[in-house]
């Protein structure tokens, strides 16, 4: 089976720091890849490298295959790769559906969407629901409510439903369970099996083991700079992910 994401070879530096140093990476099809590693040893900069969020100083990077050059998160977008970030890209004012669809909103059909740029809110409205919907997000009554009234697991809710709705190859989650509490974390880990039972695979930056052990397929350990290795968490322990990550145990040879 080939990647559905693949970079060999990345490269970031930030004047004298090294963020990224020939990192590879692999993700493969309908898996949730997690991947760990000590602060500031990178993870972010790599699945920014991979979403257009960052423009990698080398390396190459493939999409099923096709070697892509993201100039911006834009570009990420459009190939259907998503991100969550830690912050959360939201504006709390605007309601859920209009968050769900900023910067791609729907236009009416006809001359009053391509002419007067008029929106279809109901369109939108309707699809925002079924999204949330899909992914189980009952608790949330009203698609019209600004996302500034909801509680920070139904927001971290939303972002995921919209990264889902929207990725339609990558969805990539950076730390989504690190602000919440035990019944809303639980609710965003349900989302991201849910994601991945239709198929699209999901990268998960986190530095929750136990939510890591739990629903990862494969962990990716990431250690100054770069890949160190990749491990099944059903062949690890806990302790063993992080010795690895911390350099305290040697790493398993084969990535
Ligand atoms: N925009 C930036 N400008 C300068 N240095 C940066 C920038 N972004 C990241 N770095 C540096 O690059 C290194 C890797 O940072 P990065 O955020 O990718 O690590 P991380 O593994 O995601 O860390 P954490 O787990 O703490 O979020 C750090 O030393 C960081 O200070």
């Amino acid at each position: 089976m080939e990647p559905i994401l693949k970079a060999r070879g990345l490269v970031k530096r930030y004047g004298k720091v090294t963020a990224i140093d020939q990192a590879d990476f692999d993700l493969m099809p309908g898996e949730i890849l997690a991947v760990i590693g000590d602060n500031g040893a990178g993870k972010s900069s790599m699945i920014k490298a991979v979403s257009g969020a960052v423009v990698p100083d080398a390396g190459k990077i493939w999409l099923e295959g096709r070697e892509i050059n993201f100039r911006s998160p834009i570009d990420a977008r459009e190939a259907g790769i998503e991100t969550v970030y830690q912050q959360l890209a939201m504006s709390p004012a605007l309601s859920i559906a209009d968050n769900m669809f900023m910067g791609r909103e729907l236009r009416k059909p006809g001359v009053r969407g391509s002419l007067l740029r008029q929106l279809d809110k109901p369109a939108m409205q309707a699809f925002a629901r079924q999204k949330l919907n899909d992914l189980g997000l009952s608790t949330i009554q009203n698609i019209n409510q600004a996302v500034e009234s909801l509680s920070g697991g139904q927001r971290q809710g939303v972002a995921v439903a919209r990264a889902a709705a929207f990725g339609s190859k990558v969805v990539i989650l950076d730390e989504p369970t690190a602000a919440l509490g035990v019944k809303e974390s639980r609710k965003v880990l349900e989302l991201i099996q849910d994601v991945r039972a239709r198929g699209i695979p999901i990268i998960l930056i986190s530095h929750n083991m136990p939510h890591v052990f739990e629903i990862a397929d494969r962990i990716h350990v990431h250690r100054l700079g770069k890949r160190l290795c990749v491990i099944d968490p059903k062949d690890y322990t806990m302790s063993d992910a992080v010795a690895f990550m911390t350099g305290a145990i040697e790493a398993p040879k084969a990535a």
